[in-house]
Parts: structure tokens; sequence; C-alpha cells
């Protein structure tokens, strides 16, 4: 697999607060990471990172095959204001933007490729509704759909499926499986468990002031998820019962 982002030697942190020092990890093309921990572990600073809005307090990026012109983003949906006052048809165009630029609009090939992210996530017949009439489930599908227009070689899902049904989940992992063999570099940030170990190859586990990175199965023990305080001892020994690899289908 080749790399799309290596991260040598990395600290990361604010002013006054160093949340983990001394990572070293390659982001592949055509995988998928999970990046979890407990509540301000650093999952999001992480993601500004990658995307260019906070810089490390040391340490590298080195991009090998040059630096993308976009990264594929879609951030917790609470974070996004609904009663913007456009369709869902347009909030996918958006993620094309690069492509047709914001004043010439949308070509006869670009609408055609809105269409069809639309029918892929399941949204089309509902593309001229304005956002502020969708459930919370079309919302995460029409942005799953700006995503796809991106086109983008890393893509970061910010807790992609924290407020969809099952089967909004299911839909939206096909998509993500499509990412990931099409060579694109998914990382997710996540916080049910199970969502991680049959979607992802990888994982970055922040906590207890420390980052710790490798193959899911490597790095998702029940001693490790104790240790950086993403499970307490008496959850890791129901999740981990029947099994010391194997974690059950469970929430945390
Ligand atoms: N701009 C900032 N300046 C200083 N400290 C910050 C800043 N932003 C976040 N922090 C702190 O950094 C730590 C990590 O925050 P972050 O939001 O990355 O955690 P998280 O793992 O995403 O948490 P959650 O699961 O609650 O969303 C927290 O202690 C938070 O208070």
């Amino acid at each position: 697999m080749s790399s799309v982002l290596q991260i040598r030697d990395l600290t990361l942190g604010y002013r006054d607060l160093t949340l983990f020092r001394g990572l070293d990890m390659d982001i592949e093309a055509g995988s998928t990471l999970a990046v979890l921990g407990a509540n301000g572990a650093g999952k999001s600073t992480f993601v500004k990172m990658l995307l260019g809005l906070l810089n490390p307090l040391s340490g590298n990026l080195h991009w090998p095959q040059g630096k993308p012109r976009e990264i594929g983003y879609l951030a917790q949906m609470t974070e996004f204001d609904r009663r913007f006052p456009i369709r869902v048809r347009d909030l996918a165009a958006m993620g094309a933007w690069r492509g047709f630029g914001l004043r010439s609009g949308l070509n006869a090939e670009a609408r055609k490729c809105v269409d069809k992210a639309l029918e892929e996530v399941g949204v089309l017949d509902i593309a001229d509704r304005p956002l502020h009439t969708l459930s919370g489930g079309q919302l995460q599908r029409a942005l799953f759909a700006r995503v796809i227009m991106q086109d983008a070689p890393l893509i970061l899902l910010d807790e992609p499926f924290a407020a969809v049904d099952q089967s909004t989940e299911a839909h939206l992992l096909t998509i993500i499986r499509r990412w990931r063999e099409e060579g694109r570099a998914v990382v997710l940030v996540v916080h049910d468990l199970s969502s991680v170990l049959d979607h992802c190859s990888h994982a970055l586990l922040l906590g207890g002031q420390e980052a710790t990175y490798g193959a899911v199965n490597e790095v998702l023990t029940p001693d490790r998820l104790v240790a950086q305080g993403y499970l307490s001892e008496s959850q890791a020994s129901w999740m981990f019962r029947d099994s010391a690899a194997r974690l059950e289908v469970a929430d945390v």
C-alpha cells in the first residue's frame, strides 16, 4: 500500500496542554482508520491538524503523493446549521465547487454527477427539498453526497454514525467501502467500537496522554483500552468475556 500521509514524531496539543507525544504513523491509500478515545482525548484536535487548521506542537507531516488539493471532510452533524437556506442538491454540489467555480455554476455533466451522488446515498427523490425539512439521517446522507463530490484521496468523517439509524449506517458503510476500494484513505472518528471492528483496518487510540496506532486487532486490546481510559475494567471484562482478541458488539 502507498502512503497518503506520513506522520513522524508528532506531539499534538495546545500551548498549555500536550495531548500526546511521539506518534509515528502512515495513513495508507485504500485503508480505513478509526480514531477512538474518551471525551477530551484529542480526536477533534487530530482531525483539525489533518485539515491543516492547527499546527502540531512538534513533528513532521509528509505527503508522499503531494498534498491533496482537497481533503474530503464531514464535520460532526451538531456543527452543521441546517437553517442554511439551500436545497439538498445545492449542498451536494458545494462539494465540487473547486471543479466548476462558485460563479460559473454547474454544467450539464456536473449536474449529472450530483444526481448520481444523490442517488448513491439515497436522497435523489428529495433533491429539491430545503435542508431544514430533512431528518437527521437524510441530512447525513446529503452530507455524504457532498463528500462524494469532493472526490478527494483522503476523507475525514467525524462521527458519521452518531445520529443515524442502523439502516442508514449500513448504507453509508457501503459508500465507505467503495471509497476504500477506489484507493482512497478514509479516517473515521467513532465512539462505538462495533462500527470499527468489521469496517476499519487500522485504529488510532488516544487517551492517557498517549496515541497508539496499528492494526485494529493490535490496538483494541482490553488492556490498552483500559490503560488509555476508553473503557473501565468492568466494561472491558464484559466486552471481552468470550475472547481475548474479539470484542462483543456493544456500545460504550
Ligand atoms: N482551542 C483550544 N485551546 C486549548 N485547549 C483546547 C482547545 N480545543 C480543545 N482543547 C482541549 O483539548 C482537549 C482535546 O479536545 P478535543 O476536542 O480534541 O477532544 P475529543 O477527543 O474530540 O473530545 P470529544 O469526544 O469530547 O469530542 C480537551 O481537553 C479540550 O478542552
